[in-house]
């Protein structure tokens, strides 16, 4: 998949088919008890609204003709009696509806979430935020309504055709003829629209998606946007892509309005043509008045099914514009996965084998080429080098977040395609150079990655890792609530959060990836000391642009030609003269 930006309209990868229709009848069918009674309660108060044209038509051919008083109460009061009920039956369907539509978004939502958490580091390099977050919730709120009530109101519509049409038929079939005669005319125009409107509506899914892309990434680039003051600038991109979005809607609602219209003007037109046909043409002989008023009544409720049906496809052609993008998304392939034969990777030792890896995250760019190395279990490994040569990338892979191009990795001489993911990552210690820090309280945070850890263990966590002075510090302490990305606190105290996080883990693995990078020079010199302890017995790979943070790790690997250029201890590689000695003598330089 190309990578795609908050400008760049996204393409289907997948056009829609009936298939994706089938597939939202699966969501559909779990409310098949409750739309099927919601149904029967629509018919019956659709049915009994019905009879009203002929009542009136009785009461004005033959009650107000007989001066049968009585009767005409009893008439009206009957009306009345056909109102009200038919109210109380469509207020307890709307209220089946309203759960239906929302059990349905549930059903949707879920899926998708619980999609988008299996779907591999990948998917997410390759598109904005903004474009996933939309599918979740928008676009789920879009369909639900066309999902539950659409269905429902689209067979009641049709039933309601059908009886307006017996109704109708019974009391003069001429007349009748005469209010059938615009439908060919309608069918016409709506077909014309038909692929018009389905492009607009994608148009729209498509600029809101971008719209919604790019708030979300100003969001989170505030700072920057404000530290060079680019407000304006993004005020322009902004107001474009707010435009485009605009412009689109517009078009398709100029689109939609052109169904209501040419409903309303046959709708009237047929209506004339029943006064003057009925009174004219057939004459008083044969349609009474009361036959003229009861087809009139038909004629206008006729059409109001028509158009309501034409509302209901206009709202699925919007919808399926949201369904291509909601099934896409869950098609999307989780590419890193369990094996069908994967086999729970047992207790670890430690130790890494890369075997001949090649990898690339865009096919026929290799990061990494035939790289082979082994540590042993409990060996410290730092990986040192120019930036973008790949030491993320390396310890990335270990950890399966991508799947290698070619060659084998292997834990324990376990090759790490054919275990299950959660064996392989529960067993790890990663540390990513972003410190994520979630909404929650600091213990909260702590405890992320092991739910039953106990206070007493995530205290000694964090003290290990000096985290406990600052945290005890808080008014609050380990209750202390953060907010998301922890903008309450320091980007040194966000690391030390995260470390306790990482350590509490105990894993037999443990990835440092620029961990100590925001840590003032004591407090390393503090941390280095619990870490040392830590580190002990473990296997750990400590990326590092501070050399003097990893001169003391057993192996130094400088990662550099999309390989390992130099491996040795601090002093073999000091001796050897070679690039790190370049970058260490340097740094001292620097230092001095
Ligand atoms: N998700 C990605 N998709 C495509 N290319 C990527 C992706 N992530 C990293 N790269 C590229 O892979 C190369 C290695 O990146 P990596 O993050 O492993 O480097 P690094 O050595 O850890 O760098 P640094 O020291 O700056 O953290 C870089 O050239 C980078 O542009």
């Amino acid at each position: 998949m190309a990578r795609n930006k908050f400008d760049i309209d996204e393409n289907l990868e997948a056009p829609f088919d009936i298939r994706h229709f089938k597939r939202a009848m699966v969501y559909i069918r779990k409310q098949k008890k409750p739309m099927i009674i919601a149904l029967i309660l629509s018919a019956l108060s659709a049915g009994i609204g019905l009879s009203a044209p002929l009542i009136l038509q009785h009461v004005v051919d033959v009650t107000i003709p007989a001066k049968d008083k009585e009767g005409l109460v009893g008439w009206s009061a009957l009306m009345l009696g056909t109102i009200v009920v038919s109210v109380i039956l469509a207020t307890i369907r709307s209220r089946m509806m309203t759960r239906v539509g929302q059990d349905i978004i549930f059903d949707i939502r879920t899926d998708l979430f619980k999609h988008l958490q299996k779907l591999p580091f990948q998917y997410y390099d390759d598109r904005p935020q903004g474009k996933i977050l939309i599918r979740v919730v928008n676009y789920v709120n879009s369909v639900s309504d066309v999902l539950s009530n659409g269905i429902i109101n689209f067979i009641l519509e049709i039933l309601n055709l059908v009886f307006i049409a017996i109704f109708m038929f019974a009391v003069n079939v001429q007349l009748s003829l005469v209010i059938l005669a615009g439908l060919p005319v309608f069918l016409g125009i709506m077909l014309l629209l038909k692929t018009k409107q389905r492009r607009a509506w994608q148009a729209v899914s498509n600029k809101s998606s971008n719209l919604n892309a790019y708030t979300q990434e100003s969001i989170a680039g505030i700072r920057v946007t404000q530290i060079f003051t680019r407000e304006q600038h993004n005020e322009g991109i902004f107001t474009r892509l707010a435009g485009n979005y605009h412009r689109e809607w517009m078009r398709t609602m100029i689109l939609n309005f052109l169904v209501p219209f040419t409903v309303d003007n046959l709708a009237t037109i047929v209506g004339t043509a029943i006064y003057l046909i009925g009174l004219l043409a057939l004459g008083p002989e044969e349609v009474t008045f009361g036959v003229i008023l009861a087809m009139g009544g038909y004629a206008a409720r006729f059409w109001q099914p028509i158009l309501n049906l034409s509302n209901i496809y206009n709202s699925f052609i919007n919808a399926v514009a949201y369904l291509e993008r909601i099934f896409e998304t869950l098609d999307e392939p989780v590419t890193v996965s369990d094996k069908p034969a994967a086999h729970e990777l047992p207790p670890i030792q430690g130790r890494v084998t890369f075997d001949d890896v090649t990898f690339a995250y865009d096919p026929g760019v290799n990061i990494l080429e035939h790289l082979s190395f082994d540590i042993k279990p409990g060996e410290s490994i730092a990986l040192v080098g120019p930036t973008g040569a790949g030491k993320t990338t390396v310890v990335n892979l270990i950890s399966r977040f991508y799947n290698i191009t070619g060659g084998k990795l292997m834990i324990d001489g376990n090759d790490i395609a054919d275990v299950k993911l959660h064996s392989l990552r529960s067993q790890m210690g990663i540390m990513l150079q972003d410190s994520f820090i979630f909404s929650g309280t600091i213990l909260d945070n702590i405890r992320y990655g092991k739910l039953d850890a106990t206070e007493e263990e995530i205290i000694a966590a964090a003290k290990t890792v000096c985290a406990d002075d600052f945290i005890s510090e808080f008014e609050q302490g380990y209750l202390t609530e953060v907010n998301e990305r922890g903008s309450k606190l320091s980007q040194g105290q966000r690391q030390l959060i995260s470390f306790a996080r990482t350590l509490l883990a105990d894993p037999r693995i443990l990835v440092l990836d620029e961990a100590t990078s925001s840590i003032d020079a004591q407090t390393e010199r503090l941390l280095q000391k619990g870490l040392n302890e830590l580190l002990k017995g473990r296997t750990s790979f400590i990326i590092a642009h501070r050399l003097s943070t990893v001169k003391n790790c057993d192996r130094i690997m400088y990662v550099a030609d999309r390989g390992i250029a130099e491996s040795g201890s601090h002093d073999e590689l000091m001796a050897l003269r070679g690039r790190y000695y370049k970058l260490y003598t340097a740094q001292k330089m620097d230092a001095v």
